[in-house]
């Protein structure tokens, strides 16, 4: 994760504040997107995160303008856009496919916008230059779309939605289709031009790690509706949800009840403290925060408060991950828990070991998911 300063970058002069109210779109009757309140602060960095289906696209074309809500409002510094057209709006978007003019070279892609607007052609075409500089694609001003690699097409369409100085930057996964080293590169000139622009920015992806390591601020959406919103650091320490907990790859869940402030498991193994109501709950833990010692140690059970679990407990299975290796142990009810261990740290199949769940680590949700009993959900 990227260092940061706490709250958002300053805003450009120009960012705008964009707000979502109870938002409704229907396809044939069907909610794709059901109600859902977004709020973007002048110049934020946000990232709408979620499942290919959950409504990303949609909820991004009726802030274009390009889709009509069955209910709810978008506004911009208060003001609703009602039926605004989309030229209208003081947005750019950005799709997955860059959506380029192939006959135009590169700079009159980028300028198009500025002829359009009548903007004299001296000044554009210092925009122009100014813009394919920031980019990095001062060189190939004169290429014809065709002639550019997928990265340098994207780059256009970046130059293109912010040479119009747009009040709001939409970008609808923009990289999906770029291979993972071109698109960490794309990630970090995104952000880099957010943060000289300061404009206010709704980055939409399905990708968990692209949306922490990019954004201010994440709204996760599942089936339509936002279930969960905050920094990447909250969300992804403290998931608000079972269904936030899956998404952000928590795949240890332990049942157990609440009492007394203190939650203990089925079979009384794991505890930790808590501020919930007595009741059901579910105890989740990342895999990385699961620490594994040698069987017999004193792991953490005796001290107040801190997960822990006896003293040892049986290796189910381990394979390689390449930057780690994932260990599966066996509780006392058998259910499993998934460990991530360094590699050359990993205990053999078979071995008793003893499991250390450090409290910070762990989130306990006054929830249960009556179809599952416990563990990791592997095999
Ligand atoms: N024009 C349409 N007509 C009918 N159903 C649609 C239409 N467009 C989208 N849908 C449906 O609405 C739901 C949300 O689609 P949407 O494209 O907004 O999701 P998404 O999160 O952007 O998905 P992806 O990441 O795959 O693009 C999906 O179930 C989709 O099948």
């Amino acid at each position: 994760m990227r260092e940061r300063l706490p709250g958002p970058e300053s805003p450009g002069p120009a960012s705008a504040r964009l707000e979502v109210r109870r938002l409704v779109v229907r396809y044939a009757g069907v909610p794709a997107v059901d109600g859902i309140d977004l709020a973007l602060e002048p110049g934020s960095f946000t990232a709408l995160l979620g499942p290919s289906g959950c409504g990303k696209s949609t909820t991004l074309a009726v802030l274009a303008g390009l889709q009509r809500a069955d209910e709810g409002e978008v506004l911009l510094d208060g003001t609703a856009l009602g039926d605004t057209a989309p030229e209208r709006r003081p947005l750019s978007l950005v799709f997955q496919k860059p959506l380029l003019f192939p006959h135009l070279t590169v700079a009159q892609n980028v300028g198009f916008g500025l002829r359009m607007r009548r903007v004299p052609r001296r000044e554009a075409a210092a925009e122009v230059a100014a813009m394919l500089e920031r980019v990095r694609l001062d060189g190939l001003a004169d290429r014809r779309i065709g002639e550019l690699s997928g990265g340098q097409e994207q780059r256009v369409s970046l130059a293109r939605a912010l040479v119009r100085r747009p009040r709001v930057l939409l970008l609808d996964e923009p990289f999906s289709q770029l291979d993972a080293d071109l698109r960490a590169e794309m990630r970090t000139l995104v952000r880099e031009l957010h943060d000289e622009a300061g404009v206010t920015t709704l980055f939409v992806t399905h990708d968990r790690e692209e949306a922490v390591e990019v954004s201010d601020r994440i709204a996760l959406m599942l089936d339509g509706r936002i279930a969960g919103s905050g920094t990447p650091q909250e969300i992804y320490t403290r998931p608000p949800t079972l269904r936030t907990a899956r998404f952000f790859g928590f795949e240890n869940e332990i049942r157990g009840q609440v009492a007394g402030g203190v939650f203990r498991s089925a079979d009384g193994t794991v505890s930790a403290r808590c501020d919930l109501a007595p009741g059901a709950a579910t105890l989740v833990v990342r895999p990385e925060a699961v620490r594994l010692g040698p069987a017999g140690e004193d792991t953490g059970t005796a001290r107040a408060g801190a997960g822990g679990i006896g003293p040892s407990v049986r290796v189910k299975d381990q394979r390689f991950a390449g930057t780690h290796v994932v260990v599966d142990v066996a509780l006392p009810d058998g259910q499993r828990l998934r460990a991530h261990v360094p590699v050359g740290s990993e205990p053999a199949v078979g071995e008793r070991v003893g499991v250390w769940l450090p409290p910070e680590r762990c989130t306990v949700l006054a929830e249960v998911d009556p179809t599952r009993t416990s563990g990791t959900g592997a095999p």
